[in-house]
């Protein structure tokens, strides 16, 4: 195992007052930039920004914004709004934000005063990044035991989309933290990394987290997995969620439903790992996710942290704003640019959960997950080898 990260996310006690320490993923792979964020404002303009990003991670940085607002005396309900809406379409953040704020409503509704109410926001958000690293090691266990299942025996060819390792969670990810546990058993035979336009945090991150834990890996250009389904090179797909709503359908990274489609076509298992806290049972179906459209310009020019000159001003992060990357369409083109895409339930073949695993993946088992008094796994029919 690689020597661990600087830390994705801390919170640190200053004499000026309290602060959130991020470590700034536009930056990577090539420099590991710390943001200090003391206000709200400046934590949603990391959040925007994919400074800090990933649904679990955007859970527990939401929990810390409002425990920064509330021990610095901001107004906590402003605050909870500013960071819920900060991004639409990863349900975390705005779980981790109504947790921290309930936790702190709930002390000054008690008469605890202030001081004791922003300890009270600040401690469950310590709750919930604790939780979620939990969470992480758990469904890393229950998704190599479903590959062993699935794939026995095999020293497994797995392609990832998106980047859902360590710097997306309180602990060593979701899909990513999969690929590493089965990595550690001497199971991984290559990790095929979709590079991931237009953030490319395939490249940027999911190659620098392989990198760092000695995984041999491949990146790809998005439009060359087709190839690899095609030559046999795939055994499963496993990728992260940034919501999961009710009837099992899964929003996350645009580029997710065409790799469901192509593993449905190649009869590859197509494999979802994200914590419970990634369900929203609120949302009917795919059709009610909101998903995030993104601005044109970061599909119409090239930004790299390689070249300080396309990070825009002050160095800043790669989606900080337009002219700040290198064109390569022509002036005032139009770009479609949404930042997610829908898979139907019918084309996943496991979701896994720290909670267990659910195949098929039905309303009936997406509901069970959820539910208080569930009991491990909830798999019926041949629906794990039928992928
Ligand atoms: C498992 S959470 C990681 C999830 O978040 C990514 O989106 P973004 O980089 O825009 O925050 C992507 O959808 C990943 O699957």
């Amino acid at each position: 195992m690689a020597d661990q990260f600087v830390p994705v996310l801390r919170w640190e006690e200053r004499p000026e007052g309290p602060v959130l320490v991020l470590l700034d993923q536009t930056r990577l792979p090539v420099e590991e930039v710390e943001l200090v964020c003391t206000d709200v404002p400046a934590l949603v303009a990391a959040i925007r920004a994919l400074s800090v990003r990933g649904a679990p991670l955007l859970g527990i940085a939401g929990a810390y914004g409002v425990a920064l607002a509330a021990a610095r005396g901001f107004d906590v309900a402003d605050a909870a709004e500013q960071l819920a809406h900060a991004r639409p379409t990863a349900v975390n953040l705005a779980y981790g934000v109504r947790r921290a704020e309930a936790a702190y409503r709930l002390a000054l509704d008690a008469g605890t005063g202030d001081a004791s109410a922003a300890a009270a926001a600040l401690t469950e958000a310590r709750l919930v990044h604790r939780e979620d690293a939990e969470a992480s090691a758990r469904m890393s266990e229950l998704g190599r035991e479903l590959l062993d299942e699935l794939l026995p025996g095999g020293r497994l060819r797995i392609l990832t989309h998106c980047n859902t390792g360590a710097l997306v969670s309180g602990g060593q990810g979701t899909a990513l933290g999969v690929v590493r546990a089965v990595h550690q058993a001497g199971e991984l035979r290559r990790l095929w990394v979709d590079e991931t336009r237009p953030l490319l945090q395939g490249a940027r991150l999911t190659a620098y987290e392989a990198a760092r834990d000695g995984m041999a890996y491949s990146l790809l250009a998005d439009n060359a997995a087709g190839s690899l389904f095609a030559a046999g090179e795939v055994d499963a797909v496993l990728i992260g969620a940034d919501r999961i709503a009710a009837d099992g359908s899964v929003a996350n990274k645009v580029g997710s439903y065409p790799l469901a489609v192509l593993a449905r076509h190649h009869r590859v298992p197509f494999i979802v790992v994200a914590p419970v806290t990634t369900v929203d049972m609120s949302t009917e179906s795919g059709a009610e996710i909101e998903v995030e459209q993104r601005p044109g310009f970061e599909v119409t020019e090239i930004a790299s942290p390689y070249h300080s000159d396309t990070r825009g001003e002050a160095g800043a992060g790669l989606t900080e704003q337009s002219g700040a990357g290198i064109p390569i369409a022509p002036v005032g083109a139009q770009a479609y640019n949404p930042a997610f895409d829908i898979t139907p339930a019918e084309l996943v073949t496991a979701i896994v959960t720290e909670r267990g695993v659910i195949s098929p993946v039905t309303r009936e088992n997406v509901s069970g997950l959820c539910s208080t008094s569930r009991k491990g796994t909830s798999r019926s029919g041949d629906g794990m080898m039928n992928p």
